[in-house]
């Protein structure tokens, strides 16, 4: 049966790739990703993994379907998906010499319309920034539509002093789970 990847995130592609899965098609949701209010990270990344997925499904019956949100968080703040260089030097600020925690949730909708979902949290400490080292990042704009203002799988992975958890989850697609679910559908990884 045919898999679409409800992702507009080239990462998701590639990452997908790395177990040997290629999608048929790629359909990106596009749904509106604001947080309820007061709501919690993890919330808050299942909710949109399952509306993707969902809001994808419904243009692709008997088709399964996989999904995935990611979300840099401080304690219950959600930080913004950086657009513009402000907010990421607002998100390197608060990240800057402390822990915090990035979440992604998985939704796997399979052919009869049933939907699985995981969720994968890791910890993620960076060294202190100095101006120099956040100017310098800034001006790569490597923190281009990434959650939490950077991408562990660029130079930002020198900030990482201790990781935690799931590299490909922070990168936005959780391998380990994402294969579990991959697998109860029926489709096999490598
Ligand atoms: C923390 C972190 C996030 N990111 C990215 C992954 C996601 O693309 C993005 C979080 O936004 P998401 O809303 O999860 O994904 P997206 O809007 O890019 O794509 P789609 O909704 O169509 O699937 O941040 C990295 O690439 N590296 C990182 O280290």
């Amino acid at each position: 049966m045919p898999l679409i990847l409800a992702s507009a995130s080239p990462r998701r592609r590639d990452l997908l790739a790395r177990i040997g899965i290629t999608p048929d098609a790629i359909d990106p949701a596009d749904i509106d990703e604001t947080p309820l209010k007061a709501e919690l990270p993890a919330a808050h990344a299942r909710r949109l993994a399952a509306a993707k997925a969902a809001a994808v499904a419904a243009r692709h019956p008997g088709a399964t379907i996989l999904a995935a949100d990611t979300v840099v968080a401080v304690g219950r703040r959600i930080l913004p998906k950086a657009e513009d260089a402000a907010t990421a030097a607002a998100c390197l600020a608060l990240l800057s010499g402390r822990r915090h925690r990035v979440l992604s949730a998985v939704t796997l909708v399979d052919a009869a319309g049933a939907a699985r979902h995981r969720l994968s949290t890791s910890v993620v400490a960076f060294k202190r920034l100095t101006d120099a080292e956040v100017a310098a990042y800034l001006a790569g704009g490597e923190w281009r539509g990434k959650a939490g203002g950077y991408a562990i799988q660029g130079s930002a992975e020198a900030f990482v002093r201790f990781l935690s958890g799931s590299h490909s989850g922070v990168v936005g697609l959780p391998l380990f789970e994402t294969r579990a679910l991959l697998a109860a559908a029926g489709h096999a990884a490598g």
